[in-house]
């Protein structure tokens, strides 16, 4: 039997222990597929003693995580701590540099260093591999950086966080409160350690500047991704948008437009009949399109113990199997830098919140506003009075300029009819 690929695992929270269980349950099967035993041989974490229903007795511990790095008896270091910079950046650094090669699930890490950490891993030769920081067990990574390498892609978009995803569908189906749900996908191990950085959909921006730069062949550029997350949806937008025939995501989305890049972050109205509404709970869903292969569509649960320790571990018999790939698809060096596409510049429709005071006049002054940025309406709806006296009106506007409609919203807010924060949310129509 040829030498074992030995493993250094820092972190044994919800991944970690994860990738404990499936190199124990799947020893056999892995080592075939990898044609030699995968097994770790030092672990770390903060807290030795936590009960994790593990037995760590044939592991090395180590308590600084950072030492893996120096190990003579590991070949392959894991980092699944977490955080962008601190501990988990030092690690896979020191790791790099020491030539060994380097797992992450880390996308914040990523789509903060991920180039540096790329070239330094190009400098020594050896490989990084980060299969579980984008949508989790989806094999996205491996889809775009190989499978689609033979095309030119322009668009990537889809619903890349599973704690938003079983939040949002959740409250539409049980009809729960934003905060009960949160509090479920936190006890099953989808949140993040903080959960805002789901919520307000920084997460979905990590991994879609990841995305982005392996389909488009440009640097990671986090920093343009315009995010808004799902704190403001309420159970109304829910509900009127199932009428008219659509279903709330938070949807990433990237595209090459003429040589710019636009990436964005937000809630969205997608069509019942669009694959990406049929991803309901934790599951993820990415689409994306190819200039010869069309479009390819990926669902598969993007969160939680199992499937992301199921992307950890195809990385390792990836690595075991001598497999080098450069981590972005091409040299760091032959990644463009993208200028940002100015938002402003797109066009479409447009799904329209308002709170009114419930009184003569006020839907023309609304349609005015309208009007006088040239925004035509395609439907919309009044709902009759809440407690407090008020009207709810939902649009949904004719394709048009963003621009327009932010202008009109801005004049509809000067009005005193208006009583409340408008919402406005983008249909996705393609
Ligand atoms: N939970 C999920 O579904 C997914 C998580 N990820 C990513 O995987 C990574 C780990 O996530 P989870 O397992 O959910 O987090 P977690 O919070 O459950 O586990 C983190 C582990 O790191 C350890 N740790 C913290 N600081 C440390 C240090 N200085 N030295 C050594 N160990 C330290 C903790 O003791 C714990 O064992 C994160 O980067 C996360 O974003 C990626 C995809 C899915
Ligand atoms: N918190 C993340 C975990 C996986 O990346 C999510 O909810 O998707
Ligand atoms: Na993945």
């Amino acid at each position: 039997m040829p030498h074992p690929l030995r493993i250094g695992l820092a972190g044994l929270g919800n991944v970690g222990a994860g990738v404990v269980r499936l190199l124990a349950d799947n020893a056999d099967l892995v080592a075939r597929r990898a044609d030699r035993p995968v097994v770790v041989t030092a672990v770390s974490a903060r807290d030795r003693n936590r009960n994790r229903n593990l037995d760590l007795a044939p592991y090395a511990w180590v308590d600084d995580a950072t030492e893996l790095a120096g190990r003579d008896d590991v070949d392959v270091v894991v980092e699944l701590i977490g955080g962008s910079d601190g501990p988990a950046l030092t690690l896979a650094r020191r790791s790099i540099d020491a030539g060994k090669a380097l797992v992450t699930a880390n996308k914040a890490m990523l789509a903060h260093h991920g180039l540096d950490l790329a070239a330094r891993a190009e400098a020594r030769g050896t490989a990084l591999r980060y299969e579980a920081a984008v949508a989790g067990g989806i094999p996205i990574i491996k889809a775009l950086g190989e499978g689609m390498a033979a095309n030119r892609i322009d668009r990537v978009y889809g619903l890349l966080n599973g704690t938003c995803n079983y939040i949002l569908t959740r409250m539409e189906s049980e009809r729960l409160a934003f905060a009960t749900v949160l509090a479920e996908a936190q006890a099953a191990g989808f949140a993040e350690a903080d959960p805002s950085f789901d919520i307000d959909g920084i997460d979905t921006a990590h991994k879609l500047a990841i995305l982005a730069a392996l389909a488009f062949g440009s640097r990671i550029d986090f920093g343009s991704v315009a995010t808004q997350g799902i704190r403001a949806i309420e159970l109304a937008d829910l509900d009127q948008a199932a009428a008219l025939g659509f279903r709330i995501k938070l949807v990433g989305l990237a595209e090459n437009l003429d040589g710019t890049l636009f990436q964005r972050v937000h809630p969205a109205l997608v069509p019942l009949d669009h694959p990406l509404a049929a991803a309901s709970g934790a599951l993820n869903a990415v689409a994306a399109e190819g200039d010869f292969v069309g479009r390819l569509f990926f669902q598969g649960r993007g969160a939680g113990e199992g499937p992301t320790a199921s992307a950890v571990v195809a990385d390792l018999v990836d690595i075991a199997r001598g497999v080098t790939t450069h981590p972005f698809g091409m040299p760091v060096a032959a990644l463009t830098a993208l200028p940002t596409a100015d938002p402003a510049s797109r066009r479409g429709r447009y799904y329209l919140r308002l709170t009114v005071a419930d009184r003569p006049g006020v839907l023309a002054e609304l349609t005015a506003a309208l009007r006088d940025h040239g925004v035509s309406i395609e439907s919309l709806v009044q709902r009759g009075q809440s407690a407090s006296g008020d009207a709810m009106v939902v649009m949904i506007t004719h394709v048009s300029a963003e621009v327009a409609v932010l202008a009109s919203l801005a004049q509809m807010q000067g009005s005193d009819a208006v009583t409340g924060a408008p919402v406005m949310m983008h249909i996705l129509d393609f």
